[in-house]
């Protein structure tokens, strides 16, 4: 998620070409899904206005799927005109967040994704979906799991591949996260979901430890832990990839993704903001490298 949910909440405009090196360390690491853009409105996200300049300078590795997220037609023309691989519908389970993410209620958001997706199939992108605010709203509190349970349905309906679960202000934790996702396999028992996870109690690493049981093959996160929603106030960035790949290495869990070379990407970015690293496994194998 790095170049996109990582950088759409920096006030600084990070240049295209500063976005493309990180891109083009993530892409070196062997991960093979990097959202790269958001065809979103400039004037919602300006820091995403440059989403066209983004793609245009990706050097394409195969291999990799070049993700990008649209809210409504006018994004998907942007997308298809950029030659995208795969589009992100997104819609939550809060009509308050869904109104002052996308100005729109939770049903008009489905019928925005609804007109995007038969077209972006015809075009042969892929369709990954998002439902944010899962376990919790900035606006209204707790959220219905069945609620939750409903979205993700509707975005399969429409013809996802995998849809995430995004705990968009990182309220969840572990018994909670456990709980929503038993809750959306009762309904969805075999589909293939995805956690997104943000850090803002520190608790995204042990949410996805809770849930890894539960079919779950499919982590979002940011390098450098970086990451936040403009219409999530509060909310800190999403779970550090570095972090999030060390745990799983630890676990014996294989993610042809190598350690030293995100760590190198995490690195990169952050040095280009001016920002330490937010990911505690990325300073600590840096400390390591420098000891010798
Ligand atoms: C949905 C809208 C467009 C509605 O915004 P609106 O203002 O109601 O849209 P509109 O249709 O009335 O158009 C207003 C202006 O925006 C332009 N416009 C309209 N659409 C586009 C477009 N696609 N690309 C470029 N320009 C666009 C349109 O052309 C017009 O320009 P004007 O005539 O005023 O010059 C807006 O609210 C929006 O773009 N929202 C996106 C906000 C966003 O990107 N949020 C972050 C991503 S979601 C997230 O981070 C959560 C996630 C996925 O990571 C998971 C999690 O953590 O939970």
């Amino acid at each position: 998620m790095g170049p996109r949910d990582g950088l759409q909440n920096i006030p600084d405009t990070v240049p295209p070409d500063v976005k493309l090196g990180l891109i083009d360390r993530l892409q070196a690491t062997g991960l093979s899904y990097i959202e790269v853009a958001a065809f979103v409105s400039p004037k919602a996200v300006p820091q995403m206005a440059d989403a066209q300049a983004v793609c245009a300078g990706l050097k394409r590795r195969p291999g990799v799927s070049y993700a990008a997220l649209a809210p409504n037609v006018q994004g998907l023309e942007r997308a298809l005109a950029c030659g995208i691989d795969e589009l992100g519908l997104f819609t939550a389970a809060s009509e308050t967040f869904s109104q002052h993410n996308t100005r729109c209620t939770i049903d008009e958001s489905l019928q925005r994704a609804a007109a995007i997706a038969a077209p972006a199939r015809a075009a042969g992108v892929r369709l990954r979906g998002y439902v944010s605010c899962v376990l919790g709203c900035p606006y209204e509190g707790a959220t219905d799991p069945a609620k939750v349970a409903e979205l993700a349905a509707a975005l399969f309906e429409l013809g996802c591949y995998e849809v995430s679960l995004g705990d968009t202000i990182g309220v969840g934790t572990p018994g909670k996260a456990r709980a929503l996702l038993s809750r959306v396999r009762q309904a969805l028992p075999t589909a293939p979901l995805a956690l997104h996870f943000h850090d803002t109690y520190g608790q995204a690493l042990a949410n996805i430890l809770a849930c890894l049981d539960l079919g779950i093959a499919s982590v979002d996160s940011s390098v450098a832990g970086l990451g936040g929603c403009p219409y999530a106030p509060g909310a800190s960035g999403n779970v550090a990839s570095e972090d999030v790949v060390y745990m799983l290495h630890g676990l014996g869990i294989e993610t042809g993704v190598d350690l030293d070379a995100l760590c190198a990407a995490g690195a990169y970015i952050s040095e280009a903001l001016g920002r330490p690293s937010g990911s505690k496994a990325g300073r600590a194998l840096a400390a390591r490298a420098r000891r010798g």
